[in-house]
């Protein structure tokens, strides 16, 4: 077990993200981790679950009174309105939720949604009291071209809210090359990105960069979680396919109790 290099200041985070996977034949996954969760399993860090938003109502009263959350995946910017097929954060935070995931890859390409829109997104969240999971990342090819640190900077400062408490803020980091690939950039690239949004924060929200949690998102799995913990300024983790089973998701949190026991 690699030394925990992050700093103890923060509490890592570690959320799942279903995306579109998940019938209520799942929840039974959801109620296994809230009490392995409630056993310590995830040592000090702090859990969510990011179901469809058909789960969202019973997966928050599976959760209640216990160590794990609930997030939504997306939400649009109005309270309400004539806009179908959207949900609000009103609307998440009515049904449980108390996170929201925004600005993920994936809805960026696939509903193209740019900067402006997540930063709306953002402001929305806060105005209904949901913590923001602001995802940022850039391609292969913007990577291969030495413009991944440029890419990230300028959606961050263009994603975020001009003004935030760090209670109302999570980055995540998913480069969009290592989503669902197997691939991850090295302990190197990430902690170098890693130290870059932090800074990119200070200067954003000045005060907040050392508050807010930067995850790390893109083919965590339980071999290989232990090592990206370890990686300087990485918070916790955005995990995609690894939290849609409990045993893989407790294993992937596990590592944070692991490092506890470890001293
Ligand atoms: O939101 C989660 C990310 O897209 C990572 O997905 P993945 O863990 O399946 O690579």
């Amino acid at each position: 077990m690699p030394d925990r290099q992050v700093s103890p200041r923060l509490r890592p985070l570690v959320a799942g993200n279903w995306k579109m996977h998940g019938l209520r034949e799942a929840l039974p996954e959801i109620a296994k981790t809230c009490a392995a969760a409630a056993g310590g399993g995830a040592g000090e860090a702090e859990l969510v679950i990011c179901p469809p938003a058909t789960l969202i109502m019973a997966a928050a009263a599976i959760c209640e009174g216990s160590p794990v959350a609930i997030g939504g995946q997306d939400c649009h910017s109005a309270p309400s309105g004539p806009f179908t097929g959207d949900i609000s954060a009103e609307m998440l935070k009515d049904a449980g939720a108390s996170y929201v995931i925004l600005g993920h890859s994936e809805r960026r390409s696939g509903h193209n949604e740019g900067d402006e829109s997540v930063r709306e997104k953002a402001c929305a969240a806060f105005r209904a009291g949901l913590t923001a999971i602001v995802c940022v990342g850039e391609t292969k090819a913007e990577r291969e071209a030495g413009e991944a640190l440029p890419t990230v900077g300028a959606q961050l400062t263009g994603s975020i809210p001009n003004s935030s408490a760090s209670e109302g803020l999570v980055i995540a980091y998913e480069p969009v090359w290592a989503i669902g690939t197997g691939l991850t950039p090295t302990p190197h690239d990430i902690a170098e990105m890693h130290r870059f949004i932090r800074a990119r924060i200070n200067d954003h929200l000045p005060g907040q960069g050392d508050k807010i949690r930067i995850l790390y998102g893109g083919s965590v799995k339980p071999d290989n979680a232990a090592e990206l913990m370890a990686v300087d300024d990485v918070d916790g983790f955005l995990v995609g396919g690894g939290s849609l089973t409990f045993k893989d998701f407790m294993a992937i949190a596990g590592v944070y109790r692991q490092a506890a026991k470890a001293g």
